[in-house]
């Protein structure tokens, strides 16, 4: 093998980057082939496809020579009672030397609900690429970047060249909501975590039209707000009038957690909020971000805040609650004159350093009662908390994010940006406090892509280059671990 940083390896890379350039309609093609598979994780009839989803992903990392554990997740009970089989978790791993750098890739390959009746303007199981765009759910969160990292490594196989950096994968179908198991699962293989030097996770977008590298999350508690008056639904004619109904204490509960600022009216809520530093608020000056663009993208005219420095700081260091639906309300189309018997209202609120999620479910549950009680209502009223995930902010210093830099600007040409992302990998932060490992987010989906939204894209240019920046990452990393290990050994 020739030693990185010679002209011979800049050549090998060169031929790498020139063969994904190459070969990208077949890579889009695997993408389509992938988006076919509705692997929506919160639909209970569709779980079968998210284990199928799976077993395709598993095949794929086994067909590169991975070495693959299938790893059974047990059963998910559902509020309704049911219990249905959570997807299965994949854990590999390809080459083992013990000279290289050993890189975790970890992903998801389930998706968010998706349907032509909401506003779709092309099938979202049906990609379909329209102006240099590939349209589709789980086009950029998160099949493409996964599927571009297995491309990145399979290109190096094509060429039958050594890939620098060993590496693990860890994949899972349950990311959308909220990756129940996913901690005791990396609790109880810290064995595969040991010889882990980096671990990269690919599941979000840019902020602008610069490429960023992130290193940190919100986190996300997420609530459910029941309110039942009987056992079944009433003619609004016939009991309109002499009820109390659930779906009036629920809205009113709903209408009383957040105020129309965007300020949560849950006391106590700000008080663990960390605050901010004159350091961290001269981060904000320097960062790419087109406020009208951003506006244009998410097809809104007003936003809550004017400046780029209250945008971003609302993102990234604010909690922000989001109601999100009402379960058991009617919402179809035409005029039924029902009253709904049982309703369950879901909000969720973004997490930020310092909050703790024990002390967020008191606050909220309390405020919930005490809003209740307002109303003096006989219904029964039950609030829960089905997702507790927390923020993760990672130390930009590790070497990773060096060479990822140097890879961006290698495949780029400029400097990323360094960004916060508003929204949660539930897993980053337990990534970081269960193996002590350095954890970086190199995105490659554009801030344009609509992740959970009608529409979701990638474009293929930001597909088929963000597998050259993978290729090149390996690259870059292995040439400053060497350089690192190297340097150690000369102190010893
Ligand atoms: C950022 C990632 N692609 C994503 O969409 N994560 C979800 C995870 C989540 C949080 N609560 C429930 N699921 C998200 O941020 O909504
Ligand atoms: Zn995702
Ligand atoms: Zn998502």
């Amino acid at each position: 093998m020739l030693p990185f940083g010679t002209d011979a390896n800049e050549k090998h890379l060169d031929d790498i980057l020139s063969y994904i350039d190459e070969h990208q309609d077949e890579f889009v093609q695997n993408l389509k082939e992938w988006m076919a598979v509705p692997s929506d994780s919160s639909d209970p009839e569709l779980r079968s496809e998210v284990t199928r989803m799976m077993n395709i992903t598993a095949e794929r990392i086994k067909t590169l020579g991975g070495n693959v554990e299938i790893v059974d997740m047990g059963f998910e009970k559902l509020y309704d009672g049911r219990s249905i089989p959570f997807p299965p978790a994949i854990l590999a791993e390809l080459e083992k030397d013990p000279a290289k750098a050993t890189v975790c890739f970890y992903g998801h390959v389930d998706v968010q609900p998706a349907s032509k009746e909401d506003g779709w303007k092309t099938d979202p199981y049906n990609m379909t690429e329209i102006n240099g765009n590939l349209y589709g759910r789980g086009a950029t969160d998160n099949k493409g970047p996964v599927l571009a990292w297995i491309h990145a490594l399979e290109t190096h196989k094509s060429l039958k060249q050594d890939i620098p950096v060993n590496l693990k994968f860890i994949i899972e179908g349950v990311e959308e909501i909220g990756s129940p198991g996913l901690a005791d699962l990396i609790a109880g293989h810290l064995q595969f975590f040991s010889d882990v030097d980096y671990i990269v996770i690919s599941d979000n977008v840019w902020l602008s039209k610069k490429p960023a590298l992130t290193y940190g999350t919100r986190g996300n508690a997420y609530f459910f707000v029941e309110v039942e008056s009987g056992q079944k639904d009433l003619h609004s004619g016939t009991f309109g009038g002499i009820i109390h109904e659930a779906m009036r204490d629920l809205v009113y509960i709903l209408a009383n957690l957040v105020d129309s600022s965007g300020h949560i009216v849950i006391p106590g809520i700000y008080d663990d909020v960390a605050p901010l530093t004159e350091e961290e608020n001269k981060l904000y000056e320097n960062i790419e971000f087109d406020l009208e663009e951003h506006k244009n993208s998410s097809g809104v005219d007003t936003f809550l805040y004017k400046t780029k420095e209250e945008i971003l700081q609302h993102l990234w260091r604010q909690p922000s609650l989001t109601i999100h639906g009402i379960e058991g309300a009617f919402s179809g189309t035409g005029t039924k004159t029902v009253i709904p018997s049982k309703v369950i209202g879901k909000f969720s609120i973004r997490q930020v350093p310092n909050m703790r999620i024990p002390e967020v479910e008191k606050q909220v549950t309390k405020h919930i009662e005490d809003v209740f009680a307002r109303l003096h209502s006989p219904n029964k009223l039950k609030v829960y908390l089905t997702i507790g995930a927390v923020p993760w902010v990672a130390n930009i210093d590790d070497l990773q994010y060096k060479a990822a830099k140097n890879a961006v600007t290698k495949v780029f040409g400029v400097i990323p940006d360094m960004i916060r992302d508003g929204s949660t990998i539930p897993l980053a932060k337990t990534f970081h406090d269960l193996t002590q490992k350095s954890v970086m987010m190199l995105p490659i989906g554009g801030a344009d892509d609509g992740e959970h939204s009608q529409n979701e894209k990638i474009s293929r240019s930001n597909y088929i280059q963000g597998t050259k920046l993978f290729a090149s990452y390996f690259h870059e990393l292995s040439k400053l671990h060497k350089d690192l290990i190297d340097a150690k050994q000369l102190k010893n």
